[in-house]
């Protein structure tokens, strides 16, 4: 008797958070080189966080993800071939340190009550849909109210602390993800050097969601790390590299032209938009990183002249389909016989 009553109060002061899979609509990757981007949240997957009040603090191994018992060696090999090597747990653990550094740095008081941790997510593994920022995000949020301090971490600064917990795992990333999950709906961001390093965080421009014409997204089985991927190109950037320098400010300036055809619901021109920045992308990470399956997810599209891009760094594609509903009813028959997955995008309204 005296457990259920304590197991009642328990799921009382249980705290949940959903976080939504976002959409990079234009401009990315340049998010990660102080450039601009615009990008929405895809209301079709999400993750969610469960944090309850407990004696010791544990973080709770997902059932699947990360799972580390198996039948045979078999369906080892066949789990990391799927899934890759790490789960959630790893990220949990990251964002739980940055949390604790930020408040400690900024001498915000936590209590020393102990918490358990669980995650759920149907967002595809590692697909470009931001599922490694949805479940940090998701956390951030039970620790925010579980600690009472929503109020001292400003809205801007808190994607900062989801890429940080990102970053201290040697994931390469930037911060559009992040973003779009705080802040919800369909966001401009402007990531100026100057206003960055002054400010600490980019110039966040909410729009309204209803601005968006009919899009689909694309996807496959397809675990890639998005760390993996942006590496090369990081370290050229880094290096000085005046092509990738000027790529990145081309894709850039994509960005802000999406907002202005936004704005004039103009269609055709968001079309060869996503187009061009496909395309730029293809010139600065070449074929050999983007793969054969990322790539024959935009000929599909291609094929039936939608268009389309990256949602993120490879693994799902976003496709615009501008002559309506006939082009679309192609694009899902090339989908299906190429064996890809097609279903229309759902949003999410603004969330601050
Ligand atoms: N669906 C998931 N379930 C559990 N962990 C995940 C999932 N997706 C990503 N992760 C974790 O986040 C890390 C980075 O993922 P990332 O390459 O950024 O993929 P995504 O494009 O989904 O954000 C992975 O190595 C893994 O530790
Ligand atoms: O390359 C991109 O477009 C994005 O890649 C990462 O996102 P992911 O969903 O993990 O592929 C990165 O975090 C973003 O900042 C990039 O814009
Ligand atoms: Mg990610």
């Amino acid at each position: 008797m005296g457990s259920e009553v304590e197991k009642m109060v328990d799921s009382k002061s249980a705290i949940e958070h959903k976080s939504y899979a976002r959409v990079g609509l234009m401009g990315n990757p340049s998010d990660a080189y102080f450039g601009k981007t615009i990008s929405f949240l895809l209301g079709n997957f999400w993750a969610s966080v469960k944090l309850q009040p407990s004696k010791d603090l544990v973080i709770n191994p997902h059932p699947i993800h990360d799972f580390v018992a198996f039948g045979s060696i078999r369906h080892l090999v066949d789990r990391l071939r799927k899934e890759g090597y790490y789960g959630g747990v790893r990220l949990l653990m990251a964002l739980c340190k940055e949390f604790f550094e930020y408040c400690s740095n900024n001498k915000i008081e936590l209590h020393d009550q102990n918490f358990t941790l669980s995650y759920e997510t149907n967002i595809p593994r590692q697909t470009g849909l931001s599922g490694s920022s949805a479940i940090v995000c998701a956390a951030l949020n039970c620790l925010l109210d579980f600690y009472k301090v929503r109020h001292l971490i400003k809205v801007e600064i808190r994607p900062q602390i989801i890429l940080n917990a990102e970053k201290e795992l040697g994931i390469v990333a930037g911060l559009q993800d992040r973003v779009v999950q705080v802040y919800g709906g369909l966001v401009f961001m402007d990531f100026d050097k100057k206003f960055m390093e002054e400010k600490g965080h980019g110039r966040y421009t909410p729009m309204d969601v209803n601005l968006l014409p009919r899009l689909y997204l694309i996807y496959a089985e397809n675990p890639s790390d998005s760390g993996k991927v942006h590496s090369s190109v990081r370290q050229k950037w880094l290096d000085g590299d005046k092509f990738i320098i000027s790529k990145m400010e081309e894709v850039a300036v994509i960005a802000s032209e999406c907002r202005k055809a936004l704005l004039e619901n103009d269609s055709t021109q968001i079309a060869n938009l996503m187009n061009r920045n496909f395309d730029i992308r293809r010139q600065m990470f070449g074929d050999c990183v983007l793969g054969s399956l990322n790539l024959k997810m935009i000929d599909v599209a291609r094929s039936v002249s939608a268009a389309c891009k990256f949602t993120g760094s490879g693994g799902a594609v976003v496709a615009l389909c501008p002559e309506g509903p006939d082009q679309a009813k192609l694009l899902k028959d090339a989908c299906k016989e190429a064996g890809f997955i097609m279903e229309p995008i759902k949003t999410i309204p603004s969330l601050v």
